[in-house]
């Protein structure tokens, strides 16, 4: 099958960019795996997809599938790609528009700077929404949010304390005190595969540099580690704001690239998180998909 497909970057986070507005191209995971492939394929983080809005209240679809070939409920470094996709490519004369996620709607506004500014929802801490392990993830009453002790499943392996939480998809947040020793390839699978989170988790290695700063590596759920994660990125400084170690607005800065999230926390745990950072095309191309069942 031959796709005409965009290759962008947001902080380093790299996407496939697939327009279906006109057709649907009916891809497999297999096929979205090939795509995602550094050897075989294109080569990106994730396989990002414009579909026409499911219904009035939003402009777009926007489908998000990871490199393993699965789909999943949201991506931020995407979402500024997607707005500046959708713009460039005339498919509309918007700066700002609203897309229908698998976790919900998100606003997206391209700023005068190039930077783009994504309005991603209240994060969720309700077992019954979160996709973990509800055991004991009950919301702890302000102040005293535990840090949830995770028993690693290798034997000997010490007891670490995570901040669970979903920014529509699922994210485990580690604090460590320097970024570049924190044991990302060691720890990052055994932390996304935990029989705990039965639909696999994204894992963050946090460092407070400063009530408003911060450095995160984030070991991504059917990804491996990342240049920049959005959603890992929000789920982090929302977790340090409730855990007391950050004020409303903070930049993140990840290996490819700085983020800025801002949470009005002071307006309830249901204010939205907003990010705003970078987004650029680096090329177009077409390429023939082979069929893979
Ligand atoms: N790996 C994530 C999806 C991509 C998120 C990330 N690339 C972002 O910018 O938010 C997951 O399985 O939930």
């Amino acid at each position: 099958m031959r796709l005409h497909f965009t290759k962008m970057q947001g902080a380093g986070n790299d996407f496939v960019v697939l327009d279906e507005t006109r057709q649907r191209h009916g891809l497999t995971p297999a096929q979205y795996r090939w795509l995602a492939d550094r050897h075989f394929g294109v080569g990106a983080d994730q396989i990002l997809t414009v579909r026409p809005a499911p219904h009035p209240g939003v402009d777009f679809e926007y489908v998000i599938h990871n490199a393993d070939g699965g789909e999943v409920e949201n991506c931020g470094n995407g979402a500024r790609c997607f707005v500046r996709y959708v713009h460039d490519a005339g498919l509309t004369d918007r700066r700002c528009v609203r897309v229908q996620t698998r976790a919900g709607v998100l606003t997206l506004a391209l700023q005068g700077d190039g930077r783009v500014t994504v309005d991603m929802g209240a994060p969720v801490f309700e077992p019954d929404r979160v996709p973990f392990d509800a055991q004991g993830l009950a919301p702890q009453p302000e102040g005293d949010w535990q840090r949830w002790p995770l028993a690693l499943p290798a034997p000997g392996e010490p007891v670490v304390a995570l901040a669970v939480l979903s920014m529509g998809n699922p994210h485990a947040v580690l604090r460590v005190d320097d970024v570049q020793t924190a044991p990302v390839a060691a720890w990052g699978p055994l932390i996304e595969s935990h029989p705990r989170f039965p639909r696999r988790v994204n894992a963050g290695f946090l460092q407070v540099v400063g009530r408003e700063r911060a450095r995160l590596r984030v070991y991504e759920r059917g990804a491996g580690e990342t240049l920049a994660c959005g959603t890992g990125a929000c789920a982090a400084v929302v977790a340090g704001i409730r855990l007391g170690w950050f004020d409303e607005r903070v930049d993140v800065d990840l290996p490819g690239g700085r983020l800025t999230i801002e949470w009005p926390r002071h307006q309830g745990l249901a204010a939205p998180v907003r990010m705003t950072g970078p987004a650029e095309p680096v090329f177009s191309g077409v390429v023939d998909v082979p069929e893979l069942p």
